[in-house]
């Protein structure tokens, strides 16, 4: 199952706001239609919509019908367009911003050449994804016990990246090398990541998962059947602060309390080495019916008053390892990351 392909000039997107029940593709023919769908999670998962934005710039630049001296600034348009769907995932600006660096060195040359180096590097951003998850799943494989039981939040699987997963890029190793057990996976309130889009890859691939509420995390941990948690990132900034779906902390805490090792896995583009600390992670608010409704379902007066946070931040100090598509990065963060990453 693919989170999105490109075929005649037109990007095909897996909607995941009808998983688990349908799987449908849309096309997608403009760069408008790109940020909307991010916007409406139609696609979602820091990487995912990173290598869809990128593809968002390559319709862009394909749809354009004006001069050559008025080209560059409706391609910035196009840019901001697409940095402005969402503020919170670091991947998105990261890959938007290897588009435009892409475009700075064709944009001397023929339209052609605009259209095919920018294609070409959507492609490169989609496909290395695939092999740094790959990576972040065979360095994980140091951390995951025989027989391992792990906890996870939200969805950091295919579904969120160009394939294998970052979080469930460690499940997949674990599983082909005989070691895993079983998976729990919180529901993730109130888009139900977890529940629609976790248990449906993992079932998809025969892997054991057992799907929990997001409030019976804690007690799972307590009757001792929890190895370890593994979640994804959408942002991890120089002092080793994670910013993910909201619910991580408090899964870190509980963590913490009961001794059970907790890992964040994101590739070298989920790693903001621009803000010093999580205090600097713009942290999304969305729409408040989104906690009113379960789908279309109303199941909260319609006026009462909503706070929705999709994200929260956790503190290194709750993290265990940071596991990377370079490594395992372990405390001290800062140190230890600008090691790994800093020369980028
Ligand atoms: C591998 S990144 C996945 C990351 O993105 C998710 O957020 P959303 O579904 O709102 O895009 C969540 O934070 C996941 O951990």
């Amino acid at each position: 199952m693919d989170t999105m392909y490109w075929r005649d000039n037109s990007l095909y997107l897996l909607d995941q706001t009808r998983l688990p029940f349908e799987v449908t593709y849309v096309k997608l023919e403009t760069y408008e239609q790109v940020a909307e769908a991010i916007k409406t999670m139609k696609v979602r998962g820091a990487p995912a919509i990173g290598a869809a934005a990128a593809y968002g710039m390559v319709l862009g630049a394909l749809k354009y019908s004006g001069g050559a001296r008025e080209f560059e600034q409706y391609l910035r348009k196009v840019y901001e367009t697409l940095k402005s769907t969402r503020p919170t995932a670091v991947n998105l600006f990261w890959a938007l911003e290897r588009m435009w660096m892409r475009f700075q060195k064709v944009k001397n040359g023929t339209t052609e050449d605009v259209f095919t180096g920018l294609l070409a590097e959507a492609y490169a951003i989609f496909n290395e994804d695939v092999e740094l998850n790959k990576r972040i799943g065979k360095y994980g494989l140091d951390v995951v016990p025989d027989n391992a039981t792990i906890l996870t939040h939200c969805n950091a699987g295919t579904l969120a990246t160009a394939g294998y997963g970052t979080a469930l890029g460690v499940v997949r190793a674990a599983y082909d090398a005989g070691k895993l057990k079983r998976v729990f996976a919180d529901e993730t309130r109130p888009l139900l990541q977890g529940a629609r889009l976790t248990a449906f890859e993992l079932l998809e691939e025969g892997i054991d998962v057992t799907l929990i509420c997001d409030n019976m995390a804690g007690y799972v941990m307590s009757l001792g059947l929890v190895d370890l948690v593994v979640v994804g990132a959408d942002r991890v900034t120089a002092n080793g602060d994670v910013a993910n779906k909201i619910g991580t902390y408090s899964l870190a805490i509980l963590a913490k309390e009961h001794g059970i090792p907790f890992y964040v896995a994101a590739p070298y583009s989920t790693i903001d080495l621009n803000l010093t600390s999580g205090h600097d992670i713009p942290i999304e608010e969305r729409n408040p019916d989104e906690v009113r409704k379960i789908g279309d379902r109303l199941i909260a007066p319609p006026q009462v008053k909503v706070f929705n946070p999709a994200f929260d931040v956790t503190p290194a100090k709750y993290i265990t390892g940071i596991i990377t598509d370079r490594g395992i990065v372990r405390p001290p963060y800062r140190e230890n990351i600008k090691k790994l990453f800093g020369g980028e």
